[in-house]
């Protein structure tokens, strides 16, 4: 296991999974992320926690270049977006709001075209195909057409393509929006097994508390400006809260 994870030999060893400093956008004369800075550490699950709005996708479409900003900085294991953009995105995943597989083409083959993408050799791409989907009991389902499996079964399909190329970073833009509670369920309880497993960290976006774990790290994201950030219990304690969602309307009330 160790060495199919190990960090690609030209990364900064001590870097961490993602850092952003001081970034902001504006679309047009209206700012929605205001000087925004937060890192996450290797293995880490991160739940960015923001009401809609927020800036949450915003920020993803920053962090995957497909938007670009000049005020600030991000780095993915050490690598900056903007300087060194193909190493960067070589280490990320992404999970986007809005599902990207095609309907019409197998498990295999939406995740094959991926595994070439990512210069995936045939062989090597086989495999990570198997060892992925084998993770989340969808092995058995790889023949079929997408559009025959529920919501639920193509989220999983779609995690286990952002993971192929074996990222440092994994960012999922609430992806359980739309599913049913056991589907929820079982992509959340996936999802902090993989951050705890230490082979990829967690950027989870999400305004639904039920989604985090006591051991996550939190980033409290409100029109644009990062209102909290830290251990769940360091969140708590900075807003005299007795839970998260406590915390969570403490922090997001307008006037904060
Ligand atoms: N293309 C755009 N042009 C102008 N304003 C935009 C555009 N996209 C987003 N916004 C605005 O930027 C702000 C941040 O939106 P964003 O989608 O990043 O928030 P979010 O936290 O992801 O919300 P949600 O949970 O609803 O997805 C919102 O006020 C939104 O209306």
């Amino acid at each position: 296991m160790s060495s199919k994870f190990a960090a690609s030999p030209a990364s900064p060893p001590a870097a961490k999974a993602l850092e952003v400093e001081g970034l902001s956008y504006a679309f047009g004369q209206r700012k929605v992320l205001d000087r925004v800075s937060f890192a996450v550490d290797r293995g880490c699950c991160a739940i960015l926690l923001g009401p809609n709005g927020a800036g949450k996708t915003t920020l993803f479409s920053l962090i995957t270049r497909l938007y670009d900003s000049r005020e600030g900085s991000i780095r993915i294991a050490g690598y900056d977006v903007r300087k060194a953009a193909g190493r960067a995105l070589a280490q990320l995943g992404v999970v986007f709001q809005q599902p990207t597989l095609d309907l019409d083409l197998s498990v295999l083959q939406n995740l094959r075209y991926h595994a070439a993408l990512h210069g995936l050799g045939r062989r090597q791409a086989e495999q990570r195909i198997r060892e992925e989907l084998e993770r989340q009991g969808m092995y058995a389902r790889r023949g079929e057409k997408v559009r025959q499996l529920n919501g639920g079964h193509r989220r999983r399909v779609e995690i286990a393509r952002a993971l192929l190329h074996e990222p440092r970073l994994l960012l999922l833009d609430e992806p359980t929006v739309g599913l049913d509670v056991p589907s929820r369920k079982a992509i959340v309880r996936y999802v902090h097994e993989l951050a705890g497993s230490g082979r990829v960290a967690v950027l989870w976006a999400t305004h639904l508390i039920d989604e985090i774990d006591d051991g996550d790290r939190l980033i409290v994201l409100h029109r644009g400006r990062i209102r909290a950030a830290g251990s769940v219990r360091e969140v708590l304690d900075q807003t005299g809260s007795a839970d998260v969602g406590m915390a969570f309307d403490r922090l997001t009330r307008d006037a904060a």
